[in-house]
């Protein structure tokens, strides 16, 4: 989907979408808003046709096929886009509730202005004050309606807050790992494509990729569930020399992976030292036996960044590094520069 539209075409958007809604059976909430908002752009030609249809047999939509159209047609999108449309309607709905209470305030003015006058008339014609008592009667339910409005709107902005909080944890989720809670592969190809965009990024960056050895061995041996504990001892020990400093991410299975800015070689190699050593220290009682297990070793690769060059080609060149570390008989750590790489 694509929101590279003007504010204008977009404004007009949202005033359609809202008349549709407005003629529909389906409260005024986020998915509703969604669907009639794509409807009024255009963009989506099997859902207007589906849309056309269910008009043309229902004659309303109701919450049922609104939530349906949503679901087909919308909640396949990524969360940035679930996101804008999200913020786009907190935007309307809190316009909406702003007038509403400005026109409310005014409503209760008026009708004080009406009662004020109404003793007064009352004693001058029997007429007047007749039509005076009616026009205080609609007041009181234009009054009313307005109340019921305001009420609506504030549990509109209530589902939108919960919505808000859904897709922020949507997002996070979706960049960490379940297993360790550190970044997860996605999360850390974001943040170094971001952290080498940035002016900053020098030769002064490095990376580390680690991988625990004879994994496969370690499971086969004392179970999967063994071998969990293992990967998050590790990832302990990423999360605890990361600090504030570096970026650690659980990179594949058994793989991690460390970015570290401002950081020389020499630092980053020292860093990989001391992962190496802690992770040759775990102990971890094996449930089964009841024995601590204590044969873990990792495998590590550490380079520098080249300006310009690619993420591919930088993680490629930690990778060879890894590669041999593991080749040279593993629980080692292995520096490739530019250099080395290209020899
Ligand atoms: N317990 C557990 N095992 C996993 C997980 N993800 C991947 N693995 C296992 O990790 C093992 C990786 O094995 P290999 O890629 O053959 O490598 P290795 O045995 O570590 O050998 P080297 O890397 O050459 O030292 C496989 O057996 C995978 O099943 C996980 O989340 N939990």
């Amino acid at each position: 989907m694509q929101y590279e539209i003007s504010k204008e075409k977009s404004a007009e958007f949202l005033r359609q979408a809202i008349q549709h809604m407005s003629m529909q059976d389906a409260a005024f909430h986020p998915v509703s808003y969604a669907v009639w908002y794509e409807y009024s752009s255009g963009e989506h030609a099997h859902l207007i046709d589906e849309v056309n249809s269910l008009i043309e047999k229902e004659k309303k939509l109701n919450e049922k096929s609104t939530a349906q159209l949503f679901n087909k047609h919308i909640a396949s999108l990524d969360a940035d886009s679930a996101q804008n449309i999200v913020d786009r309607f907190t935007h309307v709905v809190s316009d909406i509730n702003a007038s509403t209470i400005k026109a409310g305030q005014e409503t209760t003015q008026f009708r004080k202005t009406l009662d004020a006058w109404s003793g007064e008339l009352q004693q001058l014609d029997g007429k007047v004050a007749s039509h005076m008592g009616q026009l205080l009667s609609e007041t009181a339910n234009i009054q009313q309606s307005m109340h019921t409005l305001q009420h609506q709107l504030q549990s509109s902005l209530q589902e939108i807050t919960d919505l808000k909080n859904e897709i922020v944890k949507a997002k996070q989720e979706a960049i960490s790992d379940g297993l360790t809670g550190l970044m997860n592969r996605r999360g850390f190809d974001l943040a170094l494509h971001h952290s080498l965009e940035s002016v900053s990024a020098n030769a002064d960056t490095c990376l580390i990729i680690g991988d625990i050895d004879f994994f496969k061995r370690v499971n086969d041996t004392y179970g999967h569930l063994f071998g969990d504990k293992v990967i998050q001892a590790v990832a302990r020990i990423m999360k605890a020399v990361s600090g504030d400093l570096y970026t650690a991410a659980r990179y594949g299975g058994e793989e991690f992976v460390l970015l570290l800015p401002h950081t020389t070689l020499e630092t980053a190699r020292e860093v990989a030292e001391s992962i190496r050593q802690h992770v040759a220290n775990i102990s971890i009682k094996n449930n089964v036996t009841s024995k601590l297990i204590s044969n873990i070793t990792i495998s590590l690769g550490v380079t520098a960044y080249q300006p310009g060059e690619s993420t591919d080609s930088f993680l490629n060149r930690a990778d060879q590094a890894l590669y041999t570390s593991k080749a040279k008989g593993r629980n080692q750590v292995t520096i490739i520069t530019e250099e080395l790489a290209a020899a």
